[in-house]
């Protein structure tokens, strides 16, 4: 098989072609009713891993209850039912006796409004290794400087590691819970409008941050943002009353997308 360069976008057609063991995630005739309401229908999907991929589309099409099928958070939802599979490095995460705890380690989630623990700066980035009963006090600094560094919040936060979490701005507690989520070693990071409820600033921070921690994790994340998509995203799933419409890469789907209705609502007409 010939196997693109990595360093390169993937068209739609070679992300399908793509050598296994380089997809973190296969989305596989996954269909998800919430009671009788159809919200996902016959979804395929190959998304490769260290890239980022955006999921786009008007208000209500699904982006958010795909996003939430990758960790199973719609399994709390009463009346959840979904079909077909998902497949993390081809195993999958709906098999029966899947560790659902794990797979939440793995896939972390941030949602649109920052959501840090009424705790200390610390405790809140240390939290998930506690749960997993690591007390080895040189260990959690150590993790709690890394994930602060990696969530490029250490250098605003290194002297004041005891103040509270809600003591800090929007978007600095947008990199904390960021920070928090990378501290239990996720594969995968799932962001729903991460940057949508903060000021513009904070959202190109985050953006930034994007950027660098493509290279060490596979990163999907849903907006509105049709310049943020663009700018932070290597590829592009465009979501249309719970079907991909259309998915490649970003340049393609923003400059030459090959179907109509994914060019209507990138360029407004609708949505
Ligand atoms: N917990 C829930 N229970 C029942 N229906 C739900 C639930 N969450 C979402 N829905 C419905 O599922 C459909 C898809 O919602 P979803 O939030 O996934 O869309 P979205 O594309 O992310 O929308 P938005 O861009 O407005 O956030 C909508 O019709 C919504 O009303």
């Amino acid at each position: 098989m010939n196997v693109p360069s990595l360093s390169r976008p993937l068209s739609a057609s070679q992300a399908q072609d793509f050598q296994p063991e380089r997809l973190k995630l296969q989305v596989e005739n996954f269909s998800l009713h919430y009671g009788r309401e159809q919200v996902l229908q016959d979804i395929h999907l190959a998304l490769p891993a260290k890239r980022v991929t955006a999921f786009i589309g008007p208000s209500g099409c699904g982006k958010s209850t795909l996003l939430r099928s990758f960790n199973r958070l719609n399994d709390l939802i009463e009346g959840c039912v979904c079909r077909g599979d998902i497949r993390l490095d081809q195993e999958s995460i709906y098999a029966p006796g899947r560790d659902v705890v794990e797979l939440r380690r793995r896939v972390g989630m941030v949602f649109q409004k920052p959501n840090p623990f009424p705790k200390s700066i610390y405790e809140n980035v240390a939290f998930g290794l506690r749960v997993q009963g690591i007390r080895d006090r040189r260990t959690l600094d150590d993790v709690v400087e890394f994930s602060l560094r990696a969530a490029a919040l250490w250098d605003e936060v290194k002297d004041r590691l005891h103040d509270n979490g809600f003591d800090l701005s929007g978007g600095q507690q947008q990199r904390l819970v960021i920070a928090r989520a990378l501290a239990v070693e996720p594969d995968v990071i799932l962001l729903d409008e991460p940057a949508s409820a903060l000021d513009p600033i904070s959202s190109l921070k985050i953006e930034e941050l994007i950027n660098e921690l493509k290279h060490s994790y596979t990163i999907i994340i849903v907006t509105h943002n049709m310049h943020q998509a663009a700018r932070v995203s290597d590829y592009t799933a465009f979501l249309h009353q719970g079907r991909i419409i259309e998915f490649g890469d970003t340049d393609s789907i923003f400059t030459n997308p090959s179907k109509r209705q994914t060019e209507d609502y990138i360029t407004g007409r609708y949505g």
